[in-house]
Formats: structure tokens, sequence, C-alpha cells
């Protein structure tokens, strides 16, 4: 597996105020990793420092054999960064495909790809953003950044506060994502037992550092791990 992201001894946070201390890992092309940690421990700001949102004190941060610290943030998702954010940003006055199209590049993801792996988007291509439920916004978010056929999709807690039949759905789709390959995937989740099964690494967050940095089966059979870090609700 050629390696795609690498990051030493990263610091971030915003403005001067550092959230993330001393973070390093490498993830191939194709690989997963799941992110985790309780609330507040620095799991967006993360995903943040690799889109450039937050801003990076110190380390090495490189993407694709480049130094990401030189690229611009509006560059970044141009570079192959796919970011799915937690508050999924769709556009509410465009219909679905209308959000789907808006972002193409050439790529393995087209429209037609897409709506193969969502057909609930397909069914609802003509209805406008603000017309979904929170489930079908969190498909068309990932959808869109599908169309930017992203190297790296990063996924910001997507089963966050959907009904259990839409978790199911998302969870065989975030499957699919991982397992097919190809692209990279990072997934921030709260509930570590379901987004475990489906990734190969993972890591876990305390106040900003790593304490668990593995595999994720290891990860997940060991619940006194998963009690020490995540919580019993670590479900
Ligand atoms: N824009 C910001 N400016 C300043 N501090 C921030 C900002 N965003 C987050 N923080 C702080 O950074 C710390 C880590 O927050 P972060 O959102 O990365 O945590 P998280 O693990 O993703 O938690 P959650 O699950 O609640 O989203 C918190 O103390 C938070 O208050």
């Amino acid at each position: 597996m050629s390696e795609l992201l690498k990051l030493e001894n990263v610091r971030a946070g915003y403005g001067d105020a550092v959230v993330l201390e001393d973070i390093s890992f490498s993830l191939g092309e194709g690989d997963s990793l799941a992110l985790l940690g309780r609330n507040g421990m620095g799991k967006t700001t993360l995903l943040s420092t690799l889109m450039g949102a937050a801003r990076q004190h110190s380390g090495a941060l490189r993407f694709a054999g480049e130094d990401l610290a030189i690229v611009p943030a509006h560059a970044r998702a141009h570079r192959g960064l796919g970011w799915v954010p937690q508050e999924r940003d769709i556009f509410p006055s465009l219909t679905v495909e209308e959000n789907l199209s808006v972002v193409a590049t050439a790529g393995h993801w087209n429209l037609q790809r897409v709506y193969e792996m969502f057909p609930r988007l397909k069914e609802r291509r003509a209805n406008m953003g603000n017309e979904l439920s929170g489930g079908e916004q969190q498909m068309l978010a990932m959808g869109r950044a599908l169309m930017l056929n992203p190297k790296l999709l990063l996924l910001d807690e997507p089963l966050e506060g959907l009904a259990p039949l839409i978790v199911q759905e998302l969870l065989s789709i975030i499957r699919r994502l991982t397992e097919e390959g190809g692209m990279a995937v990072i997934l921030v989740e709260q509930h570590a037992r379901q987004i475990l099964p489906l990734t190969r690494q993972a890591l876990v967050l305390e106040r900003g550092r790593a304490v668990y940095q593995g595999d994720s089966a290891t990860l997940r059979n060991d619940r006194e791990l998963l009690d020490s870090w995540l919580g019993v609700a670590a479900h």
C-alpha cells in the first residue's frame, strides 16, 4: 500500500490556542482509519487541520507526496481531500442533482455511480436541498464529496442524530466505500462499536493527544481499552 498521508508530530489549534499535540500517523492509498474520542477531544480539529481550516503550529503534514502546509485551504479539495463536515453544508436552494453536478470533477465517481451508491438520491434528484430529511442530507453531502473524486474522504460524525434505519443504510454504504478500495477514508465517530468493524486502523484522541494507535480489530476486542477511553457508551 503506498503512502498517501503522513503526519509527524503535528501540533495544531486555533489562533494561538493549541488543541492537538504530537500527532503522528500515516495512511496508505485506499486505507481506512476510525478517529475516535469523547466530545471535545480534538477529532474535528484534526480534520480541520488537514483541510487548512485550523492552524498547523508545527510538525509535518504530507499528502500525496506534497507538504500540505504550503497548500492554501481553498486548493486542498482539488488536491484530493474530500471533506464531509458535521454540518453537511449542502446548498439548500439547489436541487439534489445540481448539488452534485456543481462540484463534479472527472474520475471514477460521476452522477450515475453516485446514484447507484445512493438510490435515495436518485429518487430525490429534483428536490431542493432544504426538502431532504437529515439522512438524505447526509447522503447528499457524501455524494457531493465523492463527485470531487477525492483520494481521501473525511467523514465527520456521519451518523449523528439519524434514525436507526438510516444509520444501518449509511453503515453499509460506508462499508462499501472502505472495502471497495481506491479511496482512503478517515471516519470520525462517537459510536466506536459501529464503525470499528468498517476500518482497518484506529486512533483514539484524549485531550488532543493520541492514546491508542493501531488495528481497529485489536481495539474492538479490548473492552477495557474501549471503556477507559471511550466510556461504556462506545456502543
Ligand atoms: N473554531 C474554534 N476556535 C477555538 N477553539 C475551538 C474551535 N473549534 C473547536 N475548538 C476547541 O477545540 C477543542 C477540540 O474540539 P473538537 O471540535 O476538535 O473536538 P471533537 O473531538 O471533534 O468533539 P465533538 O465530538 O464535540 O465534535 C475543544 O476544546 C473546542 O472547544
